[in-house]
């Protein structure tokens, strides 16, 4: 989608030893009565970042995100942005605003009148409001809609206009707690390429919450993925994709076949990886596994290829299997393979042309293969 990547490939502010960072959890716990919510955890933001908060239900994110806002505050550690520690500063007063999955527009107020809400609140001169009002509603492109009220509205517009009603009154920070969880997903999509246009527009920070995989993939520069309170891996989406740092985080993210195994002997870089069940792989990228320790080898199913002839390349893995099911999903099929020792590899083709030139079908004898590069060796 236009040139966004290409802006956004040099914003690497993480890898550059000298930025500093602008929003800084220190050893952060939170606890509600004696249970954890947040364990000792720490994560840095950078100015102007697009950073997503991904976990399953009930792993602190939230959580997390409150205590930014200052609706909650640390049991222990420190929150800092920009450099001040944020504890017992009161909402209102952090650079900081929320805006929430309900949106919580007001029924009977016009557009304008929502965006106008908060910045009449703050006393600011009538003139000052119109003018910032109107550079709102060009922003999120509803001008023409300034007088309707929500319910005349479709709910992307409704999402615009809360957007529009959060950042008028410039926040450094945007936070925001499952922004698109109302909308159905056609509008989700294209509301993600929205957000992420205003957010480079606006020049903010942005951090938010999501359950959602495929949002935090598409719109962050990286995700934190966490569990039961704390951070499992922070790195860009592609980083979390082809090199999860554990089981948890490449299970969590995408499809992934595991396969189990020790490792029996490595050299040159190059491990293998037996199951105990006459299987032995070849596998790359094994960072610090030695050699008789239990790993998995994290592979995606596009990775891996199908066919009813034997690949005879030496330098790939290939096992024999048998088709066990087959999902066709207009774009691309998805090959459930057995093989001999008795689990099953997912496998993904792309369905490029109308016709494959290799048909495979239920109970056909076929060949997996990939390369020892293809996957990742995970020791957690
Ligand atoms: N005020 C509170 N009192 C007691 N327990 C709480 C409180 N707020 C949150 N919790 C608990 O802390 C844990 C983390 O909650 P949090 O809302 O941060 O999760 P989450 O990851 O945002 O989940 P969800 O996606 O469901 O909103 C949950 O188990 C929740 O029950």
């Amino acid at each position: 989608m236009k040139s966004l990547g290409s802006i956004r490939r040099s914003f690497a502010p993480w890898n550059d030893p000298d930025a500093k960072p602008y929003i800084v959890f220190e050893n952060v716990t939170k606890r509600f009565g004696d249970f954890t919510a947040v364990n000792n955890l720490s994560l840095k933001i950078y100015e102007r970042e697009f950073f997503a908060l991904l976990g399953a239900s009930g792993c602190g994110k939230s959580t997390l995100l409150r205590m930014l806002a200052g609706f909650d505050e640390p049991t222990a550690g420190r929150i800092l942005l920009d450099g001040q520690d944020l504890r017992g500063i009161p909402p209102y007063r952090r650079p900081v605003n929320m805006m929430f999955q309900s949106y919580a527009l007001f029924p009977h107020m016009t557009v304008e009148a929502n965006i106008a809400f908060g910045l009449k609140q703050e006393g600011m001169a009538k003139a000052d409001i119109e003018k910032r009002v109107a550079e709102m509603l060009k922003l999120v492109k509803l001008e023409r809609f300034a007088k309707r009220k929500p319910h005349q509205l479709s709910g992307g517009q409704r999402q615009r206009v809360a957007l529009a009603r959060s950042v008028a009154k410039r926040p450094k920070v945007l936070l925001l707690d499952e922004p698109l969880g109302a909308l159905d997903k056609k509008l989700r999509e294209e509301t993600q390429f929205e957000l992420m246009d205003q957010q480079q527009e606006l020049g903010l920070t942005f951090v938010v919450v999501t359950h959602d995989q495929e949002e935090a993939m598409t719109m962050a520069d990286r995700i934190a993925i966490m569990d039961k309170g704390e951070v499992m891996q922070v790195a860009t989406p592609a980083e979390v994709y082809e090199a999860p740092s554990s089981r948890f985080v490449a299970g969590f993210v995408g499809n992934v076949n595991m396969i189990e195994g020790t490792v029996s002997g490595r050299e040159n870089g190059v491990a293998r990886i037996s199951d105990g069940n006459g299987l032995t792989i070849k596998a790359e990228n094994i960072g610090d596994a030695a050699a008789g320790s239990a790993v998995a080898f994290a592979i995606r199913p596009e990775k891996i290829k199908v066919s009813s002839r034997k690949p005879d390349d030496p330098g790939v893995n290939v096992v024999e299997g048998e088709i066990y099911d087959i999902a066709y999903l207009g774009d691309m099929t998805v090959y459930h393979v057995k093989l001999a020792d008795g689990q099953v590899v997912k496998a993904s083709a792309l369905n490029a042309s109308r016709i494959t030139d290799d048909p495979l079908t239920w109970n056909d004898r076929a060949f997996i293969s990939f390369r020892p590069d293809a996957g990742v060796v995970l020791t957690r």
